[in-house]
């Protein structure tokens, strides 16, 4: 299964995308906010930093939220009964998905500021 054609490894990824699309809330909520902030961008017109600014913190979320998700449900198929290591595992990516949604909101926080007191 290793090092098969690009195009399968594409399927494979879009695949993990749609998947998470249909279980996770969360990630459906991640996905509509980037459009929001994708939207505000297009109206506004900010310069080129605050397109990557916002952009990369947008991507991370979303990745966060992809890796989280691939990892509750390894945990869950592998280990279904209740375990304090699976507690913290699960916590831990859910804190790293809460500490990068946080800094997004912070940096269009900031991006607001500066584009609507300009
Ligand atoms: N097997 C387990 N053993 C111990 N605690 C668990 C276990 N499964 C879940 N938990 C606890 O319940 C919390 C929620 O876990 P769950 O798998 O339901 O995530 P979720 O609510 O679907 O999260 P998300 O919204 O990110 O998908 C975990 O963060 C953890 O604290």
């Amino acid at each position: 299964m290793k090092n098969q054609r690009f195009h399968h490894r594409l399927g494979f990824a879009i695949d993990g995308i749609v998947s998470a699309w249909r279980s996770e809330a969360s990630f459906r909520l991640q996905c509509l906010a980037t459009l929001g902030v994708i939207a505000v961008l297009a109206w506004r017109q900010p310069p080129m930093m605050w397109w990557a600014f916002l952009l990369i913190m947008c991507g991370m979320v979303l990745a966060a939220e992809l890796f989280n998700t691939a990892l509750e449900t390894a945990l869950d198929h592998l280990h279904p009964e209740r375990h304090d290591a699976i507690r913290i595992a699960k916590d831990c990516a859910a804190g790293a998905v809460l500490l990068l949604s946080v800094t997004a909101a912070g940096v269009f926080a900031a991006f607001l500021v500066d584009t609507f007191s300009s």
